[in-house]
């Protein structure tokens, strides 16, 4: 670079920091706003989330960036990772509290990390919220004395025994729930063992999201739908969007939503141990996308493997997903074997038909994804 060069760019870059220092300024600014929506929402018991608002003001900032010269996409972008910020810092305003006469909550389990998110939100929404871990259970009859609500997040293999053995002798008006990622068993442990309200919940998303904004939670209702009323609005306060289900079709998605994705990503991470891959030199080659699918099978083995194994384990029809796809994959080497490129093809044609609308819409959706794998590169 010669110095005329050097001079040139050393203002122009001088310029650019003030201008990112500006946008810093403005940030600052539009936290401090979000920060005062957030205490008015708190007050009024709105929740976190406003789709509508959102929606509205990403049209209208696309149509005024476009008339720029802008990407209505870069704004969009912007927008949305400074909303994510919003709802974090919403959240620390704490919520409404829906039931105000509710009594004690009991997150049995409650030293687990899905048990521990579900106490600071409730405590952040005003309740008095007790933990009962599996050392606690000498304390446990005095700590169900006044409950409103009993929730039960443990591991899966354990989680029926424990109704049926510990959850006789709660108060009648208690409503008991649970976070079980399978819903047909506990469900009926819940409604067999206790008299009163009974509601099941799946949250659909692991204790290390930092808001319930957008997230989704799965309820499958017992009984007495009009006593958990107030803790189905509590969660969508929260930010969340619940999806009703039936207990059973629940389970039969987890069997390829859980069991199958784990396993299968279980089974890709042991082939590139068993295979001594070389790590380095893959990450050196990967692409975006072969970037992104060894950061979801590498993260599975950063987490509890007991975790996994119950999921995986949970359900014993979920043997029957899996020998299924096992079964498509040794078919599907066979065309390879015999070098039937045209049968390849034609089944790969097939399966593009199957999915129909749905494949363009991914590879929009993921494009986005692989971009920002890009932008997190630093060298
Ligand atoms: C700030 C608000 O809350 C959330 C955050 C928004 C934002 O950061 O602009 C917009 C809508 C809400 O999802 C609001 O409702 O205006």
């Amino acid at each position: 670079m010669n110095e005329k060069t050097t001079a040139e760019l050393e203002k122009l870059r001088d310029l650019i920091d003030g201008v990112d220092q500006q946008l810093l300024l403005l940030l600052r600014k539009r936290l401090d706003l979000v920060a005062q929506v957030g205490a008015v929402k708190h007050s009024a018991g709105l929740p976190i989330y406003a789709p509508e608002r959102e929606a509205a003001m990403l049209a209208k900032r696309r149509a005024e960036a476009e008339t720029m010269g802008i990407q209505p996409q870069l704004i969009e972008d912007v927008l949305r990772r400074l909303m994510r910020e919003s709802y974090l810092n919403e959240k620390d305003v704490g919520f409404k509290q829906v039931k105000e006469d509710l009594g004690k909550i009991v997150i049995v389990g409650g030293k687990g990390q899905l048990g521990q998110l579900f106490a600071q939100m409730f405590s952040l929404s005003g309740y008095e919220v007790h933990l009962l871990d599996k050392d606690d259970w000498h304390r446990a009859s005095t700590m169900f004395v006044g409950a409103g609500l009993v929730l039960v997040t443990v591991p899966i293999a354990v989680t029926c025994e424990l109704i049926r053995e510990k959850l006789a002798q709660l108060p009648a008006t208690c409503i008991l729930a649970d976070l079980t990622s399978i819903k047909t068993a506990p469900m009926t442990a819940m409604l067999e063992t206790h008299r009163g309200p009974v509601v099941g919940l799946h949250p659909m998303f692991g204790p290390d999201v930092g808001s319930f904004a957008k997230q989704v939670v799965v309820v499958c209702h017992g009984r007495e739908a009009p006593a958990y009323d107030w803790l189905l609005e509590q969660i969508k306060i929260w930010g969340a969007r619940l999806v009703e289900a039936e207990a059973i079709k629940h389970d039969k998605a987890m069997q390829l939503v859980q069991a199958m994705r784990h396993f299968s990503t279980f089974v890709y991470g042991l082939n590139l141990c068993r295979e001594q891959a070389d790590m380095q030199s893959l990450l050196q080659f990967s692409s975006p996308i072969y970037r992104l699918e060894l950061a979801m099978v590498g993260r599975l083995f950063a987490q509890s493997p007991e975790l996994y194994a119950d999921i995986i384990f949970a359900q014993k029809d979920s043997l029957k997903a899996i020998s299924d796809y096992l079964a498509n994959y040794a078919e599907a080497l066979t065309v390879l074997e015999s070098g039937n490129r045209d049968e390849f093809i034609r089944r790969f044609r097939e399966v593009a038909q199957w999915f129909g609308d749905l494949a363009p819409q991914f590879q929009h959706e993921s494009r986005a994804m692989l971009q920002s794998v890009n932008d997190m590169k630093s060298h």
